[in-house]
C-alpha cells in the first residue's frame, strides 16, 4: 500500500472508533476486510491510528474537525508534513485537503494542547504539581518498549546478549534491575527465541519496579487478588515468590499457566477461582482497576472514555478492595495503580489507614512517565505490631 492509501485506511478505522468501536477490534476487522494489506501496512496503519487517539484533541483542532480525516490531517500538520503528499486524491487516497481544513488554527486551551479532557485538568494539575505539563506531553507520544529479563533463568546482561543475537538491541533501564529498554528490533520480539523460550517478557519498567517493591514472604504465598493477565504475578514468581492468582473475572487469567510454564516458573503460580473462607496470606497484592491514566500512551482510548461518574465508581471499587484485602492479609498489602491521580493513589491509601484500625503505610512510591516507564503508584501497607 502507498502511504496515502495507509492514511485513508487509518481515517476509515478512526471514524469507526469515534463512532464507539473498540480500537483493537476495529483494527482487526479492517485487516480481515483488507487481505491485500501486508504486515508492514498493518503496523503503519496501527501507528497512525494510535497516534491519532493519543493526540485526538490537538490533532482535530489542527485538522479542522474531530473526524478520522481531521485527526490524520492534524497529525500530519503537527509533524510538519505536506498534506498534499498524503491527501492526493489519487486511487485509494483521500481527496485533497480543502482551504477550510488547512486554515484550522490548532489547539487553543491547555487541555486541548496537552490532549486531555477538560474535566480532568484540575485533578491532573493537583496530582502532578509542576510536572503536569511535561508529563501530559510525554503521554502524547508512543510508549517505550520494555522487556523484563526473567531472572529465574538468567541475569539481565545474559538476556540482553541473547536478544542481541536475534537483532533485538536493548539497554539496561535505570528504573529496575530486571528491565531492558528496547532500542532496535522491537517488532521481532514476539517471534524471537528469547521470548518464545521465556527468557524475557514484555512489561513496562515502572510495573517491574513496583513489583520489586513487594515483600516476598519467607513462608507462605502471596495472594495476587486482581491478577488479570498476570504481569505482576509472573514478575513476583520470577523473584522467587509463590503466588496464588485470583481475579473477579477468571477468564482474564487464562494465559497465566502457559506464560508461567514458558518462563519455567509454573510450579510457583496457582490460579484459583475463589478464596476459601478463613484463608489468610502474609502478603496480598491489589493491582486495582483504575483510570489507567498513567498508561494512556498504551491505551489512549481510556483517556477519552473516562467520565467523572466512572472515576467515582473506580474509587469505590478500590476502597472496597482495600477493605477486602485487610480481611485476607495477615501481614502486608501492596496497593498498586497505573494512575496519575492522587484520588486513586495517596488519598485512597490515606483514607484506608485513617479508617481501618491497625494498618500503617510502610513505603509509598510514585513513578512518573518522565522516568521512562508508565505513570504508576505503589504503597506497601503493613499491620502495626500487636494489631
Ligand atoms: C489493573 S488490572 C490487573 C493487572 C494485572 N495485575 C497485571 O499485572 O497484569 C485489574 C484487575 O482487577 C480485576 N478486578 C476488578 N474488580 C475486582 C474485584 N472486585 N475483585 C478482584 N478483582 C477485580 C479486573 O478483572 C482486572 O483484571
Amino acid at each position: 500500500m502507498t502511504p496515502p492509501a495507509r492514511a485513508a485506511a487509518a481515517v476509515e478505522i478512526l471514524d469507526r472508533i469515534l463512532a464507539g468501536g473498540p480500537a483493537e477490534k476495529e483494527l482487526t476487522n479492517w485487516a480481515r476486510r483488507s487481505r491485500f494489506a501486508g504486515s508492514k501496512d498493518r503496523a503503519a496503519i496501527r501507528d497512525i491510528v494510535f497516534d491519532g487517539l493519543r493526540r485526538r484533541r490537538s490533532a482535530a483542532a489542527r485538522g479542522g474537525g474531530e473526524t478520522g480525516r481531521g485527526i490524520v490531517l492534524g497529525l500530519l500538520r503537527e509533524r510538519g508534513e505536506a498534506p498534499s503528499d498524503w491527501f492526493t486524491g489519487g486511487t485509494y487516497a483521500l481527496p485533497p485537503a480543502t482551504d477550510e481544513e488547512l486554515s484550522a488554527t490548532g489547539p487553543v486551551t491547555e487541555a486541548e494542547t496537552l490532549d486531555v479532557p477538560d474535566w480532568l485538568m484540575t485533578d491532573l494539575r493537583r496530582s502532578l504539581g509542576e510536572d503536569y505539563s511535561p508529563v501530559l506531553n510525554e503521554l502524547r507520544a508512543r510508549a517505550p518498549v520494555t522487556l523484563r529479563a526473567n531472572i529465574a533463568r538468567m541475569d539481565r546482561a545474559a538476556a540482553q546478549a541473547r536478544l542481541s543475537e536475534e537483532g533485538i538491541e536493548t539497554e539496561p533501564h535505570p528504573l529496575c534491575t530486571t528491565a531492558l529498554r528496547v532500542t532496535e528490533g522491537a517488532r521481532k520480539i514476539r517471534n524471537s527465541n528469547a521470548f518464545i523460550d521465556g527468557l524475557v517478557e514484555l512489561q513496562d519498567a515502572a510495573s517491574q519496579a513496583a513489583a520489586a517493591m513487594i515483600p516476598v514472604p519467607e513462608h507462605g504465598a502471596i495472594l495476587d487478588y486482581c491478577a488479570g493477565g498476570g504481569g505482576k504475578a509472573l514478575a513476583l514468581a520470577a523473584l522467587g515468590a509463590t503466588i496464588v492468582a485470583h481475579d473477579a473475572d477468571p477468564i482474564r487469567m487464562r494465559d497465566i499457566p502457559e506464560r508461567a510454564t514458558r518462563a519455567k516458573i509454573g510450579s510457583k503460580v496457582t490460579v484459583v477461582k475463589r478464596i476459601l473462607e478463613g484463608e489468610r496470606y502474609p502478603v496480598v497484592v491489589l493491582d486495582v482497576p483504575c483510570s489507567g491514566s498513567g498508561a494512556w500512551r498504551r491505551q489512549p482510548e481510556a483517556k477519552w472514555s473516562l467520565t467523572p461518574d466512572r472515576l467515582d465508581e473506580l474509587k469505590d471499587v478500590q476502597a472496597g478492595l482495600l477493605r477486602r484485602a485487610a480481611a485476607l492479609s495477615s501481614g502486608a498489602i501492596a496497593y498498586l495503580t497505573c494512575s496519575l491521580l492522587r484520588a486513586e493513589n495517596e488519598e485512597q491509601v490515606a483514607q484506608f489507614v485513617g479508617d481501618t484500625h491497625g494498618w500503617t503505610i510502610r513505603e509509598e512510591r510514585r513513578f512518573s512517565p518522565l522516568e521512562g516507564g508508565d505513570g504508576f503508584y505503589a504503597a506497601i501497607l503493613v499491620r502495626e505490631s500487636g494489631a
